[in-house]
């Protein structure tokens, strides 16, 4: 529990179960802070390649991540990223980013480091906001154990095949959905060896939004917020 003052919300899942949508959306709703960790971990990425780091030099990887000049957005109408200056808000969420972040997000002292400054996020934006959303892989089990509210937020794979191949295509058509399959199978295995976010831990409440709109999924989590800090819903 984080005190009267400040209340954290921490959301873990799978690629494309929806975190960052929902997230971002019950903190607009809350008029609490957002922290996108996966941004990141994306930013850290961009960064390193910006920089001609190979990524599988590891040492110079979490050297070249810990100097990174990551400036973070986390208000939840606008959560913009910057390295030294320069918006990377579109260009982390490239394929390119996509196919490599697990390289940077496995090295285990960039982890490290991020959870570091994540932590410093959450006490510093939560308390100027009364609370904040932080998502990602381990807020709910390692980054921030103690949040008021812990949900690791589930959707089968079909469903987040079929999400992330509608973003990306327009369609879930059967090409599509194969074309989308790394990014969400065989990055979630490998993000896996670090992070357990396929299930929920002791104490973290499950929500399956296979078969929930957006909208009705938002819905469940603000539900579960209330709930867990004994609130009535406005
Ligand atoms: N019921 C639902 N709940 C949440 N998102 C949904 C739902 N149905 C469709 N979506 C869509 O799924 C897509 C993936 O959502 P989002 O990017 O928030 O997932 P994520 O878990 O943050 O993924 P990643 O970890 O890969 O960034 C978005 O386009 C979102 O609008
Ligand atoms: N707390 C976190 C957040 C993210 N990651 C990794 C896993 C993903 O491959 C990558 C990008 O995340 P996304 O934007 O897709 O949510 O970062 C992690 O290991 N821990």
């Amino acid at each position: 529990m984080n005190g009267p003052d400040l209340v954290v919300v921490a959301i873990d899942g799978p690629s494309g179960s929806g975190k960052s949508s929902v997230a971002r959306a019950v903190a607009s709703r809350l008029r609490y802070g957002y922290l996108d960790t996966g941004a990141m971990y994306r930013a850290a990425t961009w960064w390193c390649l910006d920089q001609h780091v190979d990524l599988t030099d590891a040492e110079g990887v979490a050297a070249a991540v810990r100097a990174m000049p990551l400036t973070i957005g986390t208000d939840p109408e606008a959560p913009g990223v910057e390295v030294g200056g320069t918006d990377i808000s579109v260009p982390i969420r490239t394929t390119e980013i996509s196919t490599q972040v697990s390289a940077v997000a496995t090295n285990l002292d960039v982890r490290d480091e991020l959870r570091r400054r994540q932590r410093e996020i959450i006490g510093l934006v939560g308390r100027e906001r009364g609370g904040i959303v932080a998502e990602g892989r381990d807020i709910t089990t390692v980054v921030a154990p103690d949040s008021d509210v812990r949900i690791l937020l589930y959707a089968s794979e079909e469903a987040r095949l079929a999400r992330r191949s509608t973003e990306l295509h327009g369609n879930a058509s059967t090409a599509n959905v194969e074309a989308t399959r790394d990014q969400i199978v065989r990055r979630d295995r490998d993000d896996s060896t670090v992070s357990s976010f396929m299930q929920a831990a002791p104490g973290v409440s499950l929500i399956d939004t296979s078969d929930l709109s957006l909208q009705g999924s938002v819905e469940a989590v603000l539900d579960q917020i209330a709930s867990d800090l004994g609130r009535i819903r406005d």
